[in-house]
């Protein structure tokens, strides 16, 4: 049995991006906005618009923390953010989902998303990814370093430098897997778990452009970085 060891070089670069992924959180927190009061569907449009705009300034700002990233080519970094920033999202909300909270919050925070404008059809595979989410348990550190491997996914759409993406993901990969050993010794299947997630995550971010057409309401209002990200 090979001992699994953290190298000193991963450890920091662990802790950099870990320090970088809870510096980089959207300010207001939309749970506790979405627990205190019942909103109609144009409003919790206007907040998801609001939620997803802030998060993909945060998610610039972020990805300048990935060492490496900056050594990318431009157009490269900018393809990498545009093709991971829908699924970063949903990986943030799940999360957001999953976080501990008070008794019976968790169920409350369900009903109002169940009932924000979302179509019916998008209820189950949303809530069937961040139920899979929550189910990890995972640590902040395992956070953080899925996220970055989702950005640093190296066939996103006008990728150039694919080889130099996928030397970064691997990067990142090796030191999740080190952390996943260490962190759940008792289930060797942990890490492939994690990286399955990824899987799912890219299929319901598929349907992203019709969950939002499709919000009970007419006339969708998308700020122009929006336009940018989501196919609308
Ligand atoms: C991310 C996303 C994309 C599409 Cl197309 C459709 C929907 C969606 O999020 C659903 C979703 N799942 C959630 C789980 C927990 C939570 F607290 C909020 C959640 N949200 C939406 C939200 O604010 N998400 C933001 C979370 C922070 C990061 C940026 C995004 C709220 C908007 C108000 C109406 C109820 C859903």
């Amino acid at each position: 049995k090979e001992k699994v060891e953290i190298t000193k070089e991963q450890q920091a670069l662990m802790k950099i991006i870990t320090d970088a992924y809870n510096r980089h959180q959207i300010p207001q927190d939309v749970a506790k906005k979405l627990l205190q009061d019942q909103y109609s569907a144009e409003e919790n449009f206007l907040l998801l618009t609001e939620m997803a705009t802030s998060q993909v300034q945060v998610l610039v700002e972020f990805t300048k923390n990935i060492p490496g990233f900056l050594s990318l080519d431009r157009e490269d970094q900018i393809a990498l953010l545009k093709g991971s920033a829908v699924e970063a999202m949903f990986l943030r909300s799940a999360q957001v989902f999953s976080r501990k909270m008070p008794s019976g919050h968790t169920e409350v925070l369900e009903e109002r998303i169940r009932k924000s404008g979302i179509s019916e059809e998008f209820i189950t595979p949303m809530f069937n990814f961040y139920k899979s989410i929550g189910e990890l348990h995972m640590v902040q550190e395992e956070q953080a370093l899925l996220t970055t491997v989702t950005i640093l996914t190296p066939d996103r759409p006008y990728v150039k430098d694919q080889q130099a993406v996928e030397r970064l993901q691997e990067t990142m990969l090796d030191v999740l897997r080190k952390l996943c050993v260490l962190q759940h010794p008792q289930e060797p299947q942990y890490f492939a778990r994690l990286l399955g997630r990824l899987t799912e995550l890219r299929t319901l971010s598929h349907y992203h452009t019709e969950m939002l057409v499709s919000w009970r309401m007419n006339d969708h209002k998308f700020t122009p970085l929006l336009c940018e990200i989501w196919d609308v």
